[in-house]
C-alpha cells in the first residue's frame, strides 16, 4: 500500500452504490451517494467538513453503462485527488469459503463469481467494479469485505435449516446479511450505551435490504436474513419470507421458469409488488391509495414479528436500534414497529422519535431504544487498511 495515500471505498447496494475517500488516519475525505438504481437516480456529494453538497440529476439507470463505471468516472474527475492506496469494497455474501476481508487476487474472483447464484442482486454489482478498477489500476491493492463475515459467531441452531445433514454440510445454511452494518452498530454501542452493548439487543437495519440482528455483548447470535438475503423481513423489492412450498407450486403448476421466479423475488415483490406504486417507503407513507397502507401494514407487521422470534433467541431484550435508510430516517415506521412491540415493554418518546434523537425511548420504558446512523463505508475502510498494508498486499494482475 502507498504511504499516504488515500482509500477508495465502494458500498454497492439493492438501491443505492454508497463511495468514500478515506485519508491515511482513516478520516473521511469526501462521500458520495447514488440514490435510486434501477430507476431515475440523483448523486449526492460532499467534501467532509463542506459546507455546500453536489445534488445531480443522474438520469434513468435501468438501461446504459453500469451506473457504478460513471460513479467512478465521476469521482476521479471530482473527487480529491492524490495517489490511491488501496480499494475497499463491500460484497455481499462470502459463502461457507470467505468469512473474513481479504485482499483480491484472480483465484478469488473466480471463486466469488460462483456464488453470483447466492446474491444475484448484489454480487454482481460488487464484482464488476472490482474487475473494471483491476484492469484500471492494476497496481492497487483491492480487498474485499464480506457482509456475511460479523454472522461467523452464530450458533449452530441459529445457523442450520431443518434439510438433511449432508445439505447443511455442504454449506446450506443461515449466513446472514448486512454484517458491516451491524460491526459498525456493535462498535458504537460501548459509547453510547452499557447496557446495549453488554446485553441483549437487536439491531433493525431497515433499507433497501432490511434485516434484523440478535446481538449478546456486541456478537451476533442470530439474524433474519439466510442463506440468500431474501429470507425475514420485507424489503423494497423482496418479499421476505415466504412458505418455499409455494415456490414450488409455481414452478411446477404457473408455468414460471427459474429465472422469472427470481426476478419475481428479487425485484417485484417486497413494498414494490404489495403496494402496485413504488418500492419507496417515502411515497409509500405520502401516499393515500390503500395499497401503500396495506404495503406498509405488512412491513411492520413483519418487522415486530420478527422481532419477536429473535427475542426469543436472546432470552428477552434490553435494546432495540434503528439504523440504514428507513430505520434512521422515517420516525412514524420506527412508531408503527414500536407499537407492535409493547408487549416488550418498549414505548417510545413521540417527539424524540419525530427528531431523530440518539435515543428515543420514554423513562418508563423496559427497553432502550437507539436511532444510530450506519456507517459501512467507515468499516470497511479499516479492514481495507488492515489488509493492505500487511507485508503480503499485492494488487490483482
Ligand atoms: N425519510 C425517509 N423515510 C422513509 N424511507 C426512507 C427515507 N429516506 C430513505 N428512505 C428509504 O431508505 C432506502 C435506502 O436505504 P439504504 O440503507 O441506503 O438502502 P440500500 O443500502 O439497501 O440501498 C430507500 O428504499 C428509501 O426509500
Ligand atoms: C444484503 C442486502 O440486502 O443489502 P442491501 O440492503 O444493501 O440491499
Ligand atoms: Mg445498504
Amino acid at each position: 500500500m502507498s504511504e499516504g495515500g488515500t482509500i477508495l471505498v465502494l458500498n454497492a447496494g439493492s438501491s443505492s452504490i454508497k463511495a468514500a475517500l478515506f485519508g491515511p488516519d482513516l478520516r473521511r475525505l469526501f462521500r458520495a451517494e447514488l440514490e435510486g438504481i434501477g430507476r431515475e437516480a440523483t448523486l449526492t456529494a460532499k467534501a467532509e467538513g463542506g459546507t455546500e453538497a453536489t445534488v445531480a440529476d443522474w438520469g434513468d439507470t435501468s438501461q446504459g453503462p453500469p451506473p457504478v463505471a460513471r460513479l467512478i468516472d465521476w469521482l476521479a474527475a471530482h473527487a480529491p485527488g492524490g495517489p490511491l492506496a488501496a480499494i475497499g469494497h463491500r460484497v455481499a455474501v462470502g459463502g461457507q469459503d470467505h468469512d473474513g476481508p481479504a485482499l483480491v487476487t484472480p483465484a478469488l474472483l473466480d471463486s466469488l463469481r460462483a456464488l453470483v447464484p447466492l446474491a444475484p442482486l448484489h454480487l454482481p454489482r460488487n464484482l464488476a467494479p472490482i474487475e473494471a478498477l483491476a484492469a484500471s489500476h492494476p497496481e492497487v491493492p483491492q480487498v474485499v469485505c464480506y457482509d456475511t463475515a460479523f454472522h461467523r459467531t452464530m450458533p449452530p441452531e441459529a445457523r442450520a435449516y431443518a434439510l438433511p445433514r449432508a445439505l447443511t454440510e455442504a454449506g446450506a445454511r443461515r449466513y446472514g446479511f448486512h454484517g458491516l452494518s451491524y460491526q459498525y452498530i456493535a462498535g458504537c454501542l460501548p459509547r453510547i450505551d452499557a447496557r446495549a452493548a453488554e446485553g441483549r439487543t437487536i439491531v433493525c437495519h431497515l433499507g433497501s435490504g432490511a434485516s434484523l440482528c440478535a446481538l449478546r455483548g456486541g456478537v451476533s447470535i442470530a439474524t433474519t436474513m439466510g442463506f440468500t438475503p431474501l429470507s425475514g423481513l420485507m424489503m423494497a423489492t423482496r418479499p421476505g419470507e415466504v412458505d418455499a412450498g409455494l415456490m414450488l407450486w409455481l414452478l411446477r403448476t404457473q408455468g414460471l421458469s427459474v429465472d422469472a421466479l427470481e426476478r419475481m423475488l428479487y425485484h417485484d415483490s417486497g413494498l414494490k409488488g404489495v403496494s402496485g406504486i413504488s418500492a419507496d417507503m417515502r411515497d409509500l407513507l405520502a401516499s393515500d391509495d390503500p395499497r401503500a397502507a396495506e404495503a406498509i401494514d405488512l412491513f411492520t407487521y413483519t418487522a415486530a414479528t420478527e422481532i419477536g422470534r429473535l427475542t426469543a433467541a436472546l432470552g428477552g431484550l434490553d435494546a432495540l436500534v434503528f439504523t440504514a435508510g428507513i430505520g434512521e430516517r422515517s420516525a412514524p415506521i420506527r412508531a408503527r414497529i414500536a407499537a407492535r412491540c409493547g408487549w416488550l415493554g418498549l414505548a417510545l418518546d413521540a417527539s424524540a422519535n419525530a427528531a431523530h434523537a440518539p435515543r428515543i425511548n420514554t423513562p418508563e420504558s423496559t427497553v432502550t431504544a437507539l436511532v444510530i446512523p450506519t456507517d459501512e463505508e467507515q468499516v470497511i475502510a479499516g479492514q481495507t487498511a488492515r489488509l493492505a498494508k500487511g507485508p503480503q498486499s499485492g494488487a490483482v494482475s
